[in-house]
């Protein structure tokens, strides 16, 4: 389980996280929406510990995530980055093996990175293209496939959805599903994507102006006053 308690971030007077509380149940799967600038690339960054907060804390497994523990966390966390993020000097295996690589010779690691490649739909070919030579939702998958690679118990996706068609967009959501799905990570997903909300997500929280302006299952969402600007429809 991860939660964040009584969490607070400014930037010199600009509040930008005033004291939220949230957590994730184990093999949960939670999206964290709101509108640009609302501070949620800042909450990744806090429970991730590149951001220090002003206050408050993270807890994983109901101890606070410090020290030790922050490397035992990194070791079984995997991340998709906004825009994929993908090393261009590496090939397509390197890239998904990155960290696999550190741990293992590079046979067994192409091996693993192949069959995480087939786990997002590529074909054995594409692992020794460049990521020059990728389409935008080829690129997104191999970052997919990168996110996987070390079998993470918590995965964490950055606007999953981010730069494609509404068609491809549908397909990684259904991908990033079936992943969560099949192997129980749990799952912080931060989104502008209703879709990707719909697809991937047990909880949805509603960030504004620094607080979580709303929480609660998908399948209530539909009727919160609070989401009716993202839904684009009146609750119901
Ligand atoms: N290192 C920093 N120094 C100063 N201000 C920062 C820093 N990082 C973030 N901010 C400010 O914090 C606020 C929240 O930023 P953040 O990137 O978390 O927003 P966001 O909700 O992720 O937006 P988007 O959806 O556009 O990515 C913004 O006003 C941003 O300018």
């Amino acid at each position: 389980m991860i939660a964040v308690q009584g969490l607070s971030k400014s930037f010199g007077d600009k509040t930008v996280l005033d004291r939220i509380d949230l957590s994730v149940a184990p093999g949960e799967s939670l999206c964290v929406i709101g509108q640009s600038g609302m501070g949620k690339s800042v909450l990744l960054k806090c429970i991730l510990g590149m951001v220090a907060p002003d206050a408050g804390q993270i807890l994983w497994q109901d101890r606070p995530l410090d020290g030790a523990r922050r490397a035992e966390f990194m070791q079984q966390f995997g991340m998709l980055f906004q825009g994929g993020a993908l090393f261009d000097s590496l090939s397509v295996w390197q890239n998904v093996a990155f960290r696999l690589r550190q741990q293992m010779p590079d046979q067994q690691a192409r091996r693993i990175a192949i069959d995480k490649l087939a786990r997002v739909g590529l074909a054995a070919e594409t692992a020794d293209l460049m990521p020059a030579q990728l389409s935008g939702g080829m690129a997104k998958r191999v970052a997919l496939a990168r996110a996987i690679a070390a079998d993470p118990r918590v995965i964490f996706f950055d606007e999953p959805t981010t730069g494609l068609d509404p068609i491809r967009a549908r397909r990684i959501n259904d991908l990033i599903r079936g992943i969560v799905r099949s192997t129980g990570a749990t799952a912080i997903t931060i989104t502008h994507d209703m879709e990707s909300v719909r697809s991937i997500g047990d909880r949805v929280a509603l960030l504004q102006q620094g607080r979580i302006a709303w929480q609660g299952p998908v399948s209530r969402m539909d009727a919160a006053p609070e989401l009716a600007e993202f839904l684009g429809h009146a609750p119901q």
